[in-house]
C-alpha cells in the first residue's frame, strides 16, 4: 500500500475523534464565514447609506463570532492533542510489541540510535500528519467547496476562477513534492544517524575518556551536526518556497476573482453588493487551504520517519511460532536436550557460528562447554531459547523438536543466568519479580537467601526497597550476579543455563556465587558454559569446542588422560 494512505490506517480506533475534530474545524471555518458575510453586510448597508445605530446589530454578531472562535480554536488544540497521544501511544505500543516479537536476536543488528529515533522522534513527527493534517484536509475540501459553490451561485464566472486559483494552489506543490521528499527524508537520515552517535557517545563516555579521545568524538558529532544542520536549511529552503507558491496561488485567485467581479460590476453582469460578499468569501475560501499547507510541510518530517516505522512492522519474524503446539511433553519432569546436526550462521556473520553441532544432554545432567573465545559456545544458548532458529539440523526437548512447542511454554522451562545482569530502574524486589512476578516478599527472601544477595541487600539504604538499575544505586558485578541467581532460584526451572555466570567477579565473590550455583543446580537439567575451567571439573560430562564444532567429550578425568584440547585448554590456565 501507497506509504501516504497506509499512514491512514493508524488512525484505526480514533476515527470517532477525528470526525469530531472535522466538526470542530468546520465549525471554525463556519465562524469564519459567517463573519465574511457580516462584514459583507456592513459593507452593503454603509453603501445604501445606513447610519451606525442601523450597523450595531451586524457589528455584534461579527464580535460575537470572534470570541466564539477563539473558545473554538482552543477546544480545537486541545481535542488535537488528547488524540495526538492516544494515536502516538497506541503506535508506540504496537511498535514495543513487534520489537519483542522480533526479539534480542533483531536488537543485536540495530543501532539502539536508530531505534530510538524510530520510537520515539519518529512517532513524534506523525503528529502533524495524523491529527493535523489528515482533519484539516477534510475540513478544507468541504469548507473550501461549500464557499466555491456559494460563489459559483452567485456568479459562475467568478465562481470558476476561484475554483481555478484553488486547482493551482492545490496542485503546483504536488510538482515539486518528489523532490523536497527526498530532501526531507536525507535530512531524517542524517538526524537519525547524528541521534546514534550521541547515543553511542554517551554510553561509550567512559571508554573515549579512558583512551582521550572524548575530543575526536566531539570532532565527529560536529561533522554530523553541521551535516543535519545544511540538510535541515535545505528543506527550509524549498518548504519556504513551496508555501510562497501556494499563498500565491491563493492571493493571485481571490484578486483576480475580485478584479473580474469589478468589471462584471461596471457591465452591470453583477450587483455591487454582492461583490462585497464575493470579496470577503474569496479570501475565506482560501484560509482553510493555507492551514492545509502548512501542516503538509509540518507533515513531511512524519513521512521520512514513517518509512523507518513500516520497515520495522515489515521485518518478518526471526523466529515464526506454529499455529498448533504439542505442548503436554513438556510436563514430563526433568527434561532432555539434543542438538541433532544443528548449523547455524547469523545473518550479519561471514560464517557459520556452530557446524553440524550433536549431542544429548539427559535429564539431570549437568553438562559443561568450553572453549576458545568465538568457538560458538553462546551460540548455542541463543539457539535453545529460540531468539534464533538454525538453518539446519533440529534442536529437540523430551523428543520434540522445539519448534513443535510455544516461545511461553519453552522458555518457561528455561531459566539462564548470563555474565552480564541487566538491571531494570525500579526497587531490588521490582527487580526479582522478574522472574516471578506473583512472589510474596517471603519468596523474594527465600531466593535471596539461597543465592548469598540476602545480607548485602538489607545492607543496602532501603533493603529491598532499594531503587537500582540506571540512575539508582551501583551494584558490583557479584552482587548483580547473585541477583540474577535469586532470580534463577525464584523462576524455578527444570533446564538451567548458567553463561559464564561468574567471570565477571573477584576469587571471593566467585566462591560465594559459586556455592550459591551448586545449590541452584541441585534437581536440574543444566548445562555450565565457562571460561574458568576450575568451576566445571566435576561435571558430568564436559564438551570441548573449537572452530564452531564439538572437538572433544568426556569427564575432566578422561579429557585430562587424552592429552587433546582439554588438557591444553586447562594446562593454559595454569
Ligand atoms: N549477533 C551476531 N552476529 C554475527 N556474528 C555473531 C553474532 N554473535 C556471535 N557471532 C559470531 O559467532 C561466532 C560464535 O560466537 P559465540 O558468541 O557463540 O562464541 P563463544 O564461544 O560464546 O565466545 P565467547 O567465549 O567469547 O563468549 C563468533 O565468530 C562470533 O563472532
Amino acid at each position: 500500500m501507497n506509504l501516504y494512505f497506509r499512514l491512514f490506517t493508524f488512525l484505526n480506533g480514533v476515527k470517532m475523534q477525528v470526525f469530531l475534530k472535522v466538526l470542530l474545524g468546520l465549525l471554525i471555518v463556519g465562524t469564519y464565514v459567517g463573519q465574511a458575510f457580516a462584514i459583507a453586510a456592513v459593507m452593503k448597508a454603509l453603501y445604501a447609506g445606513a447610519n451606525i445605530h442601523m450597523l450595531a446589530p451586524l457589528i455584534s454578531i461579527i464580535i460575537a463570532l470572534i470570541i466564539i472562535r477563539g473558545f473554538l480554536f482552543r477546544g480545537d488544540e486541545v481535542y488535537g492533542k488528547k488524540i495526538a497521544c492516544l494515536v502516538k501511544n497506541r503506535l508506540r505500543e504496537r511498535l514495543l510489541m513487534k520489537l519483542m516479537d522480533l526479539g534480542p536476536g533483531y536488537q543485536e543488528n540495530y543501532r539502539s540510535g536508530n531505534l530510538q529515533s524510530v520510537l520515539i522522534d519518529g512517532v513524534e513527527s506523525l503528529e502533524p500528519f495524523l491529527t493535523g493534517y489528515i482533519p484539516q484536509l477534510l475540513v478544507s475540501i468541504i469548507g473550501s467547496g461549500a464557499v466555491v459553490f456559494y460563489i459559483w451561485r452567485i456568479d459562475p464566472v467568478i465562481g470558476m476562477i476561484t475554483a481555478g486559483g484553488l486547482f493551482i494552489a492545490v496542485a503546483s506543490p504536488q510538482l515539486g513534492s518528489n523532490i523536497f521528499k527526498r530532501i526531507i527524508l536525507e535530512y531524517w537520515q542524517s538526524y537519525a544517524k547524528l541521534n546514534a552517535q550521541y547515543i553511542d557517545a554517551v554510553q561509550g563516555m567512559t571508554t573515549l575518556k579512558i583512551f582521550q579521545s572524548s575530543k575526536n568524538k566531539g570532532q565527529e558529532l560536529e561533522t554530523e551536526a553541521r551535516d543535519v544542520y545544511s540538510r535541515s536549511m535545505k528543506s527550509l529552503g524549498v518548504s519556504l518556497l513551496d508555501s510562497a507558491i501556494v499563498k500565491w496561488g491563493a492571493a493571485a485567485g481571490a484578486a483576480f476573482a475580485a478584479g473580474v467581479g469589478a468589471l462584471r460590476v461596471t457591465t452591470g453582469q453583477l450587483p455591487a453588493a454582492e461583490l462585497f460578499v464575493i470579496l470577503f468569501l474569496t479570501v475565506e475560501c482560501f484560509r482553510p487551504l493555507n492551514d492545509l499547507n502548512r501542516l503538509w510541510h509540518s507533515s513531511f518530517l512524519g513521512f521520512a520517519a514513517a518509512r523507518g516505522i513500516f520497515q520495522l512492522f515489515d521485518e518478518p519474524l526471526i523466529v515464526k511460532e506454529r499455529d498448533t503446539y504439542l505442548e503436554e511433553k513438556m510436563d514430563q519432569g526433568l527434561p532432555d536436550l539434543e542438538f541433532q546436526k544443528v548449523t547455524f550462521a547469523y545473518a550479519g556473520g561471514k560464517r557459520e557460528a556452530i557446524k553440524n553441532v550433536s549431542f544429548k544432554i539427559n535429564p539431570g545432567e549437568k553438562i559443561a562447554f568450553v572453549g576458545k573465545s568465538g568457538s560458538g559456545k553462546s551460540t548455542l544458548v541463543q539457539l535453545i531459547l529460540r531468539f534464533f532458529d538454525p538453518q539446519s539440523g533440529h534442536i529437540m526437548m523430551n523428543g520434540l523438536d522445539v519448534q513443535n512447542y510455544s516461545l511461553e511454554a519453552l522458555r518457561k522451562q528455561i531459566a539462564v543466568v548470563f555474565q552480564d545482569t541487566y538491571l531494570f530502574y525500579g526497587s531490588v524486589a521490582d527487580n526479582l519479580r522478574i522472574a516471578k512476578p506473583e512472589a510474596a516478599d517471603k519468596e523474594l527472601e527465600k531466593a535471596a537467601k539461597l543465592a548469598g544477595a540476602h545480607e548485602f541487600i538489607l545492607e543496602l539504604p532501603e533493603g529491598y526497597h532499594t531503587v537500582v538499575g540506571e540512575r539508582g544505586i551501583r551494584l558490583s558485578g557479584g552482587q548483580r550476579q547473585r541477583l540474577a541467581i535469586a532470580r534463577a532460584f525464584l523462576k524455578d526451572a527444570p533446564l538451567l543455563i548458567l553463561d559464564e555466570a561468574t567471570s565477571n567477579v573477584d576469587a571471593r565473590s566467585e566462591e560465594k556465587i559459586q556455592n550459591a550455583l551448586e545449590k541452584l543446580m541441585k534437581n536440574k537439567t543444566t548445562i555450565v558454559i565457562a571460561h574458568r575451567l576450575s568451576t566445571i571439573q566435576n561435571a558430568d560430562r564436559i564438551f570441548v569446542m573449537d572452530d564452531q564444532v564439538i572437538k572433544e567429550e568426556g569427564t575432566h578425568r578422561e579429557l585430562l588422560a587424552r592429552k587433546g584440547f582439554y588438557a591444553k585448554l586447562i594446562e593454559a590456565q595454569q
